[in-house]
């Protein structure tokens, strides 16, 4: 039995510019992940039938069978009650790839993190310290949060199928993780039926990263390559997909991490994306007016990339001095909104009360407000709904909130989800204030905060929250997850065991 799983992302910085092979983006790999668990003998499942049956037990319905014959002449027989494209799509390219010369029956049970779903009506099962959702309606009606789930279970399912078929390769050297995230990209296109950016299977590949994208000539010339040659000659597709898939893409891949007790917040806004129509949108006013998109990019691109230098420069300030850290940054964060931040940072030229140091906070505010505008921007200019005016007021309301150093509506964009960057310790204060039912609570916990906050100012009260209604929060559902910086993992078996059928 071989178990791996993969993590879910949140698109920080880079939105719609990650498209293009120009610009680099941002990319949190999430505490929520996906995982698999792979059964298989070497054995017909039928006279000359071999069969993948995937299940995925949490969802009513979630069984997905597919029959192929060995040697695999490259399309599958869909058994199953309901479709389910990124199996399909997945197993068609693993198989296309390896091409089996023998028999095998197996069986993969996929499991997704609670943090993918809506969690209404769920019911729980825990095993051996994992915890998972089990829900009374079909994969397709369950309302999704948006964190990847599809391209956490093409990863985890390439990986199952390659330990069976390649159990010679091992998955977590660098050959290996390149072979599972091209595999994936490959089957997650074929699936979407367009060729995404491919930032969410990078991210569940290689977790938290600095993502530069493959040109989308290599997928898209495979897929004409496929159209051109699969009926007539399955076997020169299957070579052209190993030598495509066996190759180094030219693109970036840096991994990362948030600073150590800064963590992401996320904010389930609304359910139900519109990725697609925003992006065609976007390209479109891009296409037609060239110059001034240009220009626009630009601006998104610097700010994208000042926040990621100066989040890279707090880690390095908190390896080097881990005292000047705590003291002058991250405890500042804590107790301050970062509107009175700002403020504070901006007196400290003038007097002598507040730290110089507190400088680092200060770009990652503006780079963040930057971005925020671009986006604004082009929320007007392209008429997508990438920062709404609802998503506006609910950002601007977060930035009033001590422990808070910056927020976007991430990816796309839209109004399924706002992404705080805040400070670790300050989020059950920012989860008390939002679920304030009324100002005079609000004020309750405002002077709780004020005799509790290390740093108590004459010239500011530290917690000022006048133009923050908490009534807004209503449609906010905070997700219980966190950066976990690591991509694809081997798991231990003992974890499913109970949980499978
Ligand atoms: N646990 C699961 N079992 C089986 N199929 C799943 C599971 N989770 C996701 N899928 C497949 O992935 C599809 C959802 O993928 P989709 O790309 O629409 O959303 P997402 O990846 O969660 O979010 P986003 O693309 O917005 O980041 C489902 O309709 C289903 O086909
Ligand atoms: C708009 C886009 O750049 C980001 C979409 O991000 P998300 O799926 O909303 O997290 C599209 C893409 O990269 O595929």
């Amino acid at each position: 039995m071989k178990c791996f799983s993969a993590p879910g992302k949140a698109l920080l910085a880079g939105g719609y510019l990650v498209l293009d092979p120009k610009y680099k983006a941002y990319v949190v790999a999430l505490s929520t992940r996906m995982h698999s668990v792979t059964e298989g003998e070497p054995v017909a499942a039928a006279p000359n039938t071999s069969r993948i049956i995937v299940d995925s037990p949490q969802f009513l319905g979630g069984t997905w069978s597919y029959d192929f014959p060995v040697p695999f002449v490259g399309t599958l027989q869909d058994t199953s009650a309901s479709r389910n494209p990124f199996l399909l799509s997945t197993i068609e390219t693993i198989l296309g790839y390896v091409e089996p010369e023998s028999h095998a029956t197996i069986k993969i049970t996929i499991f997704s993190d609670p943090g993918y779903h809506s969690q209404n009506d769920a019911m729980v099962k825990e095993s051996n310290g994992k915890r998972f959702l089990y829900h009374k309606d079909t994969i397709s009606n369950v309302p999704k949060t948006g964190l990847g789930s599809s391209a956490g279970l093409v990863t985890v399912l390439t990986s199952g199928l390659l330990s069976y078929y390649k159990p010679e390769l091992d998955l977590f050297s660098e050959i290996g993780l390149r072979t599972v995230h091209n595999l994936a990209q490959i089957s997650h296109c074929a699936a979407q039926g367009k060729v995404g950016s491919g930032f969410d299977v990078a991210a569940a590949t290689y977790g938290s990263i600095i993502y530069q994208r493959f040109d989308p000539e290599i997928i898209n010339g495979l897929i004409k390559y496929k159209e051109e040659v699969f009926s007539s000659s399955p076997t020169e597709y299957s070579k052209k997909l190993q030598s495509v898939v066996n190759c180094k893409w030219e693109m970036i891949i840096q991994k990362c991490d948030l600073p150590p007790q800064v963590r992401i917040l996320m904010g389930d806004v609304n359910n139900g994306s519109e990725t697609p129509k925003l992006v065609s949108k976007v390209l479109k006013w891009r296409k037609e007016n060239p110059e001034e998109a240009g220009n626009l990019y630009h601006d998104l691109n610097f700010y994208n990339m000042k926040l990621v230098s100066e989040l890279l420069t707090l880690t390095q300030i908190s390896i080097e001095n881990p005292e000047r850290y705590e003291a002058d940054l991250i405890s500042f964060v804590d107790d301050y909104s970062l509107i009175q931040l700002k403020h504070l940072i901006k007196m400290s030229g003038s007097s002598s009360n507040f730290p110089d140091s507190l400088k680092p906070l200060l770009d990652i505010i503006e780079s963040v407000s930057s971005i925020r505008g671009g986006l604004q921007s082009l929320t007007k200019k392209t008429g997508a709904d990438i920062e709404p005016m609802e998503q506006t007021i609910l950002l601007d309301n977060c930035f009033a909130l001590p422990g808070v150093l910056g927020g976007v509506v991430p990816g796309a964009g839209g109004y399924d989800a706002i992404c705080l960057l805040c400070s670790e310790k300050a989020i059950p204060k920012i989860l008390k204030l939002t679920a304030a039912k009324d100002a005079e609570e609000l004020n309750h916990i405002k002077h709780e905060l004020e005799s509790s906050s290390i740093h108590r100012q004459q010239e500011f009260s530290n917690v000022d929250l006048d133009c923050f209604d908490p009534s807004l929060f209503k449609s906010v559902t905070w997700l219980d997850l966190h950066e976990e910086n690591t991509g694809l993992v081997k798991e231990d078996p003992l974890h499913y065991v109970e949980l499978l059928n």
